[in-house]
């Protein structure tokens, strides 16, 4: 089974058959999947009334995985047309996609955006883009995208993120790994609670990357009464700012978390839910073919009002002048 170890939760024909309808009928209302305010209350009005069953699908995880592939939704091959050559020429490309992903979203919490990423939309377009094949960013290819907590620099960051596939004829696998599955020696765990570096903004934020106030002091890992969660992106952390100690540390957490890597090859249809509080996830490299058939996803992420998941210290940090949007439902 191509999608590893990822819990599979498959949705009924009849779920199937009433998201469908319920994101066609949206998408005929507005026109468009850009996310106006009238889109996201249809989309907020329908997920309040989603079948129980379909509620209980996308539950949160439940699993030490930190993750799960929602199965079951249709993709039209040949209608959703070409694979876009960026993100920013997907428009409105397999449209009523974005409502069902939306929708998916607000069944589990409020979808949020960034006005600096991808022109303020809730649902990217994760296509490889020529010219970017060697960023840490979605958009490259060729190069390992390294393991990573989704937008780590940022306290308003996704609690939850979802990655559904639309074409991936090369079966390119997701990577995540838990730190839930994680062991690492209690010196090592008390050391990665510290405050002692930032995480800068990544690529995908122009503009953040440019913010005068001083980066705050984060820490690795946060320990709940579930259990440890973590905010981790090596490729935009200033390692070695860091004491040798620290460093030693970091690199055995950057180990543990590849020993538990699992991949996910998704298939057309299938959406990856990750707790981007539990796992980090990347990408493996491949090469892209630039013809219309690239792999292509789509991805949303969401909130979860009333989730202490995070130290309250983050309250206080500026986020590097990056709003998040959260679709109040
Ligand atoms: O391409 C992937 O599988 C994951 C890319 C990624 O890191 C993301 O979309 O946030
Ligand atoms: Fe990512």
């Amino acid at each position: 089974m191509p999608t590893g170890a990822a819990p599979l939760r498959q949705f009924a024909p009849h779920d199937v058959d009433e998201l469908t309808d319920i994101a066609h009928k949206i998408l005929a209302e507005s026109g468009s999947s850009a996310a106006r305010p009238e889109l996201l209350r249809r989309v907020a009005t329908a997920a309040s009334r989603l079948d129980e069953t379909i509620l209980h699908t996308c539950r949160p995880v439940d699993t030490d995985d930190g993750l799960y592939v929602l199965r079951g939704l249709p993709v039209d091959d040949a209608g959703i047309g070409p694979t876009p050559s960026g993100w920013d020429t997907a428009g409105d490309r397999a449209a009523a996609w974005d409502v069902l992903l939306l929708l998916l979203a607000a069944a589990m919490g409020h979808p949020i955006a960034w006005e600096g990423q991808q022109e303020g939309r809730f649902v990217h377009n994760i296509v490889p883009a020529p010219g970017h094949e060697q960023e840490q960013t979605g958009a490259s290819s060729t190069v390992l995208l390294s393991p990573h907590t989704e937008d780590a620099f940022h306290p308003g960051r996704a609690h939850l993120l979802l990655l559904a596939c639309m074409r991936n004829h090369d079966a390119v696998a997701t990577t995540a790994a838990s730190i839930r599955k994680v062991r690492l020696a209690a010196d090592d765990l008390a050391l990665l609670s510290r405050p002692v570096l930032p995480i800068l903004p990544d690529d995908a934020y122009a503009e953040a990357r440019t913010f005068a106030g001083e980066p705050p002091k984060v820490p690795v890992l946060w320990q709940t009464q579930a259990g440890p969660t973590l905010r981790y992106d090596p490729a935009y952390t200033p390692l070695d700012e860091a004491p040798a100690d620290y460093r030693a540390a970091y690199d055995r957490l950057t180990a543990e978390l590849e020993r538990v890597s699992v991949a996910v090859a998704l298939e057309p249809g299938d959406v990856l839910v990750v707790d981007n509080d539990l796992v980090v996830h990347g990408r493996v490299p491949f090469k892209a073919r630039y013809d219309g058939t690239d792999r292509w996803l789509k991805r949303a992420s969401v909130r979860v009002p009333g989730r202490r998941s995070r130290p309250l210290a983050e309250a206080d940090e500026h986020g590097y002048g990056q709003a998040a949007l959260v679709a109040h439902i």
